[in-house]
């Protein structure tokens, strides 16, 4: 099936489900690895499943619903917004139309503006567990090696065929991220800046490729993201990501030498071993979870803060 093909479909669908204050969301939020409880601030909220959705496929990562959920958001009357609860990651196996169907859908419902969050790990030491990282710049090695998510016709003649993304990362929403945090008195070291490296996955990173990702400019990594902001960037929308980082990406400062250990066996001596760790998908879940309530009070006042920037219309 062409995923393009029931947009229209889509659209007719969300139409005849929605009330009428809810059909046209002005600001779209993604939610990252265990962050969906985003929505728990929405009023009025009105969900539907991506079952019924034509076009949409399902996600299949622990964390991650399979739901778009509408509501109002905000003091006063309050802003439509709508969330994607659950996205879908290339390592799914999901091809690129389908995994940023859902942005396109956003676009033409009028969402101007997007807030993409998830769950990352750290390649920068000066960037700890639980720190937000607002994302001013991505590194993705798959679209530089022939993974592009905009390969194949243009979805539509309106859009450029060599789309820049010098610009990607809109200033005036990390902007307002960042007032977001001082009207919320967040400590300053609760929020970053920095660049996303998007791998495919779901493998996680060896020590070597983190270290070449680290050494190539990145201070987070993660498995998705680059697809759907590239994706709203064709499609002229804001973008703001915000990467909650989970883990910290395993770069031993030196690599276990086994010739050492054996060597030191033989002659009856004892070493000290550096510490293994490993990253695993429910300590990122854990750490999304503590830190849901701050992402959804940040997210909140960037959405109350973004109708008063006249260049955000
Ligand atoms: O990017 P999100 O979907 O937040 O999730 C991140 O967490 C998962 C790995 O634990 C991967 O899917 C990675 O991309
Ligand atoms: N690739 C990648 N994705 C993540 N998502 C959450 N943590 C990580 C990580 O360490 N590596």
């Amino acid at each position: 099936m062409d995923p393009h093909a029931p947009l229209l479909q889509t659209l007719q669908t969300l139409t005849s489900v929605l009330p009428e204050k809810l059909q046209r969301p002005r600001i779209g939020i993604v939610c990252g690895s265990g962050l969906s409880g985003l929505v728990e601030s929405f009023r009025e909220v009105e969900m539907v499943p991506y079952e019924n959705l034509p076009g949409f496929a399902r996600s299949t990562v622990s964390g991650h619903k399979s739901a778009l959920a509408f509501g109002l958001l905000g003091e006063g009357e309050g802003v439509p917004v709508v969330a994607m609860l659950g996205r879908f990651h290339r390592y799914e196996g999901h091809d690129f139309p389908t995994i940023v169907y859902p942005i396109r859908v956003m676009a033409r419902l009028g969402v101007k503006n997007i807030i993409i969050t998830n769950a990352a790990g750290s390649l920068n030491p000066s960037i700890p567990v639980g720190t937000i990282v607002v994302i001013q710049d991505h590194l993705a090695l798959p679209n530089m090696t022939g993974s592009n998510p905009l390969l194949g016709p243009p979805t539509s003649p309106s859009h450029a065929r060599f789309l820049p993304l010098s610009d990607a990362y809109s200033p005036s929403l990390r902007r307002l991220a960042f007032l977001s945090a001082h009207k919320l008195a967040l400590p300053r070291e609760a929020l970053a800046e920095g660049t996303y490296a998007w791998v495919c996955g779901p493998t996680y990173e060896t020590p070597a490729e983190g270290r070449m990702l680290r050494h190539a400019g990145a201070d987070v990594v993660g498995m998705s993201t680059v697809p759907e902001v590239v994706v709203a960037r064709e499609e002229g929308m804001n973008v703001l990501v915000m990467s909650l980082v989970t883990n910290f990406v395993v770069i031993p400062e030196r690599y276990r030498s086994i010739r050492d250990e054996v060597e030191a066996e033989l002659l009856g001596k004892k070493i000290e071993l550096p510490k293994e760790d490993v990253v695993s998908h429910d300590e990122v879940l854990a750490v999304g979870r503590q830190k849901a309530e701050v992402m959804k009070k940040l997210v909140g006042s960037i959405v109350e803060l973004i109708p008063t920037a006249p260049d955000l219309q």
